[in-house]
């Protein structure tokens, strides 16, 4: 495999502000992954050197085995999607995508307006006067549509309603397996995307604290779920990474059970079930936004 993305030491002061700190990690070509973190953590910073848009204060960043830095040439094959994307005053919908392909060798513009018709896009509206879901709209299909070999998503729809975002996540997947490419995504709502990530990589304060793969991550943990009092019980004494309690019902997650803790944690009247990502990921860094709705039911699955 070869890398695609890689960091070394790769550091981003503002100031006194450490945004990124001494992050070095790689990803390999292929795949969705995500990048993880609480709000000010460094996603944003982070793609920013990735994509050139930022200069190191150390280290170094590299795509496609190069320097993004000044570099049309990788950076052609680059997508980078944010939600604060500043358009030149009088575009609407219509002249983002008509520009988009000039930037995007690959564009699509026959997937670009199924995605219209998906997502409901006004493309007669300027962009400044497009509600915030609808403005994100606009960046999901581009980012979709320019089918880059590397695309960066940064909360790219974080404006969208829930059945929106479903929308984008299942388009994703389908374009993504028809068209394999990279993909990093950022988001809060990691249990919503948790199914579509195949690699995690966690920031908190600047630091990468977290870097692996998906399903090895869920299998690090596992989230018990049982009457309040028998799991507090089974509780005592071990590390508890997640804990909620529902009226008188309570689940933990606890770091990786073998066989026989799983059969005494079962003759103690609680149940295993899939343990969440996002639970993984807030115990690793103190609180990430948290949707109850999805983790309950995902814990009750
Ligand atoms: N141009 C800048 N000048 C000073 N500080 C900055 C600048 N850009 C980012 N920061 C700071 O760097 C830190 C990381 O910011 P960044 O935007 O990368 O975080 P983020 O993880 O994307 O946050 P969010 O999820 O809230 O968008 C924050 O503390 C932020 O205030």
């Amino acid at each position: 495999m070869t890398a695609i993305v890689e960091a070394t030491g790769l550091t981003k002061r503002f100031g006194r502000v450490h945004a990124v700190e001494d992050a070095t990690f790689s990803l390999d070509e292929g795949g969705i992954h995500g990048l993880l973190g609480r709000n000010g953590a460094g996603k944003t910073t982070m793609m920013q050197l990735l994509t050139g848009q930022e200069f190191a204060t150390e280290g170094e960043a590299r795509i496609f085995g190069e320097s993004p830095v000044e570099n049309a040439h990788a950076l052609r094959r680059v997508c980078f999607i944010k939600e604060s994307q500043v358009y030149p005053d009088g575009f609407k919908g219509k002249h983002v995508l008509r520009s988009a392909p000039w930037f995007f060798d690959r564009w699509d513009a026959a997937f670009a307006e199924r995605l219209v018709r998906a997502f409901n896009a006004p493309l007669d509206r300027p962009m400044k006067k497009m509600s915030r879901g609808q403005r994100s709209a606009i960046g999901v299909i581009v980012g979709l549509a320019s089918r880059a070999e590397l695309t960066f998503l940064d909360e790219p729809y974080a404006g969208l309603d829930a059945v929106a975002r479903q929308r984008f996540y299942d388009l994703l997947l389908e374009d993504y397996t028809a068209h394999p490419r990279t993909v990093v995504l950022s988001t809060h709502l990691i249990d919503e995307a948790a199914n579509l990530l195949q690699r995690v990589l966690v920031i908190d304060d600047g630091r990468i604290v977290i870097d692996a793969d998906a399903d090895e991550l869920r299998a690090t943990a596992t989230t018990l779920v049982g009457r309040a009092a028998d799991v507090e019980a089974y509780a005592v004494g071990r590390e508890v990474l997640d804990r909620t309690t529902l009226g008188g019902i309570a689940s933990i997650t606890v770091a990786g059970l073998s066989a026989e803790e799983r059969r005494a944690a079962a003759s103690a009247g609680l149940e295993a079930s899939p343990v969440s990502l996002q639970g993984l990921v807030v115990s690793r860094t103190g609180g990430v936004e948290h949707d109850d709705a999805t983790k309950n039911k995902e814990k009750s699955a």
